[in-house]
């Protein structure tokens, strides 16, 4: 089976390309959604988040409270830092997990949706790395607009991933999304085409 490793800045239409695979019937493994698993009341990574931030990060009805785990860690470096020490091992292992139960199922490629697919050295384990981006300004539009954020608290997010021009160096496939979604889906219909036919004639 194919891995074909997913990636790209925040808001840059990695959920949005990904959309686009599953409706090829690919299946797709999102590292966004085992985040959220994994910091669930009960979770191993749940309990140490409260130990390493104190019972303040909990919502009144006892569960991690995001929205504020956000706004403490993208203002400070040494907080993100802690948290990802946290989370990417388990985030890694599930990934891992969740591959090798699609290989068996006997699938001819499967997605890896991660926005720190590079970042965290999961790129290693992926066959292809196929890396989407838009240009800053409409990055940062449609960050503020889905997630209805100020121009600072976008810029922040924004700022603290690894930039385009770094993670290009990573990636064997790149989708410009700053057009239209037709656009996007053309591109990638090329890429998907090529892979899959330089796999039939490696058969
Ligand atoms: C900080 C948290 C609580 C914010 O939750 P929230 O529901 O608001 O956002 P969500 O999880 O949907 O993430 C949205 C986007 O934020 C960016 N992002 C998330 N975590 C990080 C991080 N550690 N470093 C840089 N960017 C990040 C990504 O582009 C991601 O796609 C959450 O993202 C989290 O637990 N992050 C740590 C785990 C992680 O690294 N996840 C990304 C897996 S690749
Ligand atoms: N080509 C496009 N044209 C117009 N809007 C788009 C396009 N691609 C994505 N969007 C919109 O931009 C926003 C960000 O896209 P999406 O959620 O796919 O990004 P993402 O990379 O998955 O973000 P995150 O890293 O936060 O998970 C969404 O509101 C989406 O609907």
């Amino acid at each position: 089976m194919i891995v074909l490793g997913l990636t790209g800045g925040i808001a840059s239409g990695k959920s949005t390309v990904s959309q686009m695979l599953k409706e090829k019937g690919f299946p797709i493994i999102d590292a966004d959604m085992i985040a959220r698993e994994i910091l669930k009341i009960g979770e191993v990574a749940f309990n140490r988040v409260i130990e390493s931030f104190g019972i303040q990060i909990l919502n009144p009805e006892g569960e991690i409270d995001r929205k504020r785990l956000r706004e403490i860690v993208f203002n400070d470096n040494e907080k993100l830092k802690t948290l990802n020490e946290i989370t990417h091992p388990e985030i890694l292992k599930r990934i891992n997990e969740k591959i090798k139960i699609y290989d068996t199922k006997g699938y001819r490629l499967c997605v890896v949706d991660a926005a720190l697919l590079i970042e965290t050295g999961f790129y290693k384990n992926v066959d292809f790395v196929l890396l989407v981006y838009c240009d800053r300004e409409t990055q940062l539009n449609r960050l503020m607009n889905r997630d209805g954020l100020t121009y600072e608290q976008a810029i922040r997010m924004i700022n603290s991933q690894m930039d385009f021009e770094e993670k290009k160096k990573y990636a064997d496939y790149i989708i410009d999304n700053s057009k239209d979604l037709e656009n996007t889906k053309k591109q990638l219909d090329y890429i998907i085409n090529s892979i899959l036919s330089m796999e039939e004639m490696n058969e």
